[in-house]
């Protein structure tokens, strides 16, 4: 139960502290609450828009078919067109609504969706503006099964929203507590660290440093597969893809010299030519092809942000990197510190630096050796899979992050590690999920659990004056 500090020096324009609050009235989609859970919160710089039309991924879901009919038919997407349900959750700088297109389209179901409402004229008074347009902006150049597919963005009133893919499952803060001793086995933490791995090396590959990795920003989808969210702590880069050389047959990355061949012409691209011109989106490589050849012994393709850096003091206070405390400039070698932590908790039930407040922790990250509590194995195969996350954990979580895993190559590092052997990369979206959601049936056959907003309010949100209680 921790809320987050931001101090905020470089990537985005304000000093302000993240926990000032305005004194306002607003209208329901204000009705925030703060606190609930661990937060983050921070600041961030506005470009424009590269929302994309263009989702690969999605060229065969019910959801974007829909939403695509829906733009052909009105011409532009509003928020009339959608009725509110239910709210699904609130944080730092938004309330999200599950939410379904008013008149269904003919010959498709029924589908859900998550709206994010974010309170411009609010946010703009706390200075928090730049993170809802970083989040909608990097939001519209995702294009992979493990993040978010943004369907549309539009503005009503003073209010942005933005229609997600909705996740029924939860998130895997909640998902653990319903775990044995509140901890997750070692094969689901390590499914559950693959689909993040992947997910992370796409955000590397498209120049975005994720920096807000936590159980709780990790959404589990229908399927049960996941869907890393909330991007509005993240930050954008060039990246530019290299070759790297390497030796044959070397097992130990961590003592490999790599030696970089010519940058790599950005020539294959899952994404839309027009993202791929704009800044941040120069990299042009798909996960398969990084996986077939992350695991040869011919050249490396290395699509890591690896020179990427911000100043800004982000993140949630258990999961903050060293180099994010003592505020020398971090870059994406953040993600792969959260990585550890994620795994760690997912395993331990605890992160690896708590201390008795966010003083202490703060002072432990930087201090503390990584210790691992001691649990309670069945089996020799256990023990084994047990020594081998905690080498991963130990490697991810070097306090000095050019000694990092991953600082240097990215994911190939990690994906190679013995904890990962077996993981078939490229077709983990085929896997069983450890869990899947058991209520989703039930959710779409009967409406009668759905709804709780009133008929007013799902009819003309806006316009209905309610107190402002963010905190
Ligand atoms: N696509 C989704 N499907 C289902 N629930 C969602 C979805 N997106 C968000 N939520 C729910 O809404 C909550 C708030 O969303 P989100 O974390 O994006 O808001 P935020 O204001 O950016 O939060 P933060 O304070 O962490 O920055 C989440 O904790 C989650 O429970």
């Amino acid at each position: 139960m921790e809320a987050a500090i931001t101090r905020d020096e470089s990537d985005y324009d304000s000093s302000s502290s993240s926990l000032t609050v305005p004194d306002s009235s607003r209208s329901w989609m204000s009705n925030l609450s703060f606190g609930s859970r661990r937060s983050s919160v921070s600041l961030c710089s506005v470009e424009t828009s590269l929302y994309s039309s263009h989702k690969p991924h999605k060229a065969n879901q019910a959801a974007w078919e829909a939403m695509k009919r829906l733009k052909r038919a009105k011409g532009k997407v509003g928020l009339d067109h959608f009725r509110l349900l239910r709210r699904l959750g609130s944080g730092d700088i938004g309330n999200v609504y599950l939410c379904q297109i008013r008149n269904p389209m003919v010959g498709l179901p029924q589908c859900f969706y998550a709206m994010k409402v974010v309170d411009r004229e609010a946010l703009a008074i706390r200075k928090k503006l730049q993170r809802a347009d970083m989040e909608k902006e990097i939001l519209g150049m995702l294009d992979h099964p493990f993040v978010p597919t943004l369907y549309a963005e539009f503005e009503a009133s003073h209010y942005s929203c933005l229609v997600m893919e909705y996740c029924p499952g939860g998130d895997l803060y909640v998902a653990r507590q319903r775990q044995p001793g509140k901890r997750f086995s070692i094969s689901s933490a390590k499914f559950y660290a693959a689909e993040i791995l992947l997910a992370l090396e796409y955000l590397h590959m498209m120049g975005i440093v994720y920096r807000d990795l936590k159980p709780e920003n990790v959404l589990v989808r229908e399927d049960g597969h996941i869907m890393l969210s909330d991007f509005d702590l993240s930050f954008k880069c060039d990246v530019v893809p290299k070759l790297l050389r390497q030796k044959p047959n070397t097992e130990d990355t961590e003592n490999q010299t790599p030696s970089c061949a010519t940058p790599l012409q950005p020539v294959l691209s899952c994404f839309s030519s027009s993202n791929r011109k704009k800044k941040g989106s120069r990299v042009t490589t798909i996960t398969e092809q990084a996986d077939s050849v992350g695991h040869g012994v011919g050249p490396e393709l290395v699509a890591e942000p690896i020179t990427a850096k911000s100043k800004s003091f982000v993140g949630t206070h258990e999961y903050l990197a060293p180099e994010v405390l003592s505020g020398q400039g971090h870059g994406s070698a953040v993600d792969w510190w959260t990585l550890g932590v994620f795994l760690y908790e997912m395993l331990y039930g605890t992160t690896p630096f708590k201390g008795e407040n966010n003083e202490k922790t703060l002072i432990n990250i930087l201090k503390q050796p990584l210790t691992f509590p001691r649990i309670r194995v069945k089996s020799g195969k256990e023990l084994e899979e047990m020594v081998k996350v905690e080498d991963l954990i130990s490697k991810l979580l070097v306090k000095n992050p050019k000694k990092r895993m991953g600082s240097l190559k990215g994911s190939v590092e990690i994906k190679r590690h013995e904890f990962f052997k077996g993981v078939n990369w490229a077709l983990i979206r085929s896997v069983r999920p450890p869990e899947v959601p058991s209520d989703v049936h039930k959710l779409k056959s009967s409406r009668a659990h759905i709804p709780k907003l009133s008929k007013e309010e799902r009819d003309a949100p806006y316009q209905i004056p309610r107190h402002f209680d963010y905190f």
